[in-house]
């Protein structure tokens, strides 16, 4: 069954154009988590623009609590900039989700070229696993990249969905999307966990969950944070579960 993991970036976004703790970055993971999301995500970036080294921590001492045994944590970032890896080597995350964004990135772009980034994918993947429970890596629906991502060690890739999303509803979805089955299979025949997320949402998630039932996990945040300015966020997760639970075994 595709798992549902709330992204609560945007949460903190709204919550620093104000110094005060409104709205609360761990009440948001705490309604996610009460209306059934598998885990939290952050992407805590190096301008800490939305999300910020507390809110990590606080996250994590949320997901300590006995009411949310067996949730899960996914910490997003680059590996190669700012204090990511002290984030993660000190909180341990279920999931660490390595993208490889710049610094200034207007938000996440691109997925890894596996290829040109072999031997310090293949370091750092070894040192996170001493300390993370899997590692996964953002990576464009290219086939040959997710192959070369089982080489450098990782557990799981995570498709990144803007480009099946901005396809969505023109000539062009369903032969974005026959690219995006075409490289969760070679997920699959490689042994690697498959999650998915950027830009998903209420209209487009079922469709793509539909064509790749194997799909472990989906994160997201933007359209389920926008959608809970209409219907609150318990709604606003539920729906998305009901997508999730609607389309898989
Ligand atoms: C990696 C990815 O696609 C998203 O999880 C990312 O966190 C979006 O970043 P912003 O929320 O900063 O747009
Ligand atoms: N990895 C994708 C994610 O966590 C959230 O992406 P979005 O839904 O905010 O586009």
């Amino acid at each position: 069954m595709t798992k549902l993991s709330v992204n609560v970036n945007k949460v903190a976004h709204l919550r620093n154009t104000r110094h005060m703790e409104v709205p609360s970055v761990t009440w948001a993971a705490r309604t996610a988590l009460d209306a059934g999301a598998v885990g939290v995500t952050v992407h805590p970036r190096p301008d800490e623009r939305h999300i910020r080294e507390y809110d990590v921590y606080a996250i994590q001492e949320v997901l300590k609590e006995t009411a949310y045994a067996g949730r899960e944590y996914n910490i997003e970032g680059n590996p190669f900039e700012g204090k990511y890896i002290e984030l993660v080597t000190t909180v341990k995350p279920d999931q660490c989700t390595l993208v490889p964004d710049d610094p200034g990135a207007f938000t996440s772009n691109a997925g890894w070229k596996v290829s040109e980034n072999r031997e310090r994918l293949i370091e750092v993947i070894g040192d996170l696993k001493k300390h993370c429970g899997r590692v996964s890596l953002f990576m464009d629906a290219d086939p040959d990249e997710i192959r070369l991502a089982k080489e450098v060690g990782a557990d799981r890739v995570e498709l990144y969905t803007e480009p099946y999303a901005d396809a969505w509803g023109t000539d062009e979805q369903d032969n974005v999307l026959r690219r995006f089955i075409e490289a969760s299979k070679a997920a699959q025949k490689a042994g690697l966990g498959l999650n998915a997320g950027h830009d998903l949402n209420l209209d487009n998630l079922g469709y793509l969950i539909q064509h790749i039932p194997w799909l472990d996990e989906v994160s997201i945040g933007h359209a389920l944070i926008a959608d809970a300015l209409q219907t609150g966020l318990k709604e606003s997760v539920k729906a998305y579960l009901n997508i999730c639970n609607r389309f898989t075994g």
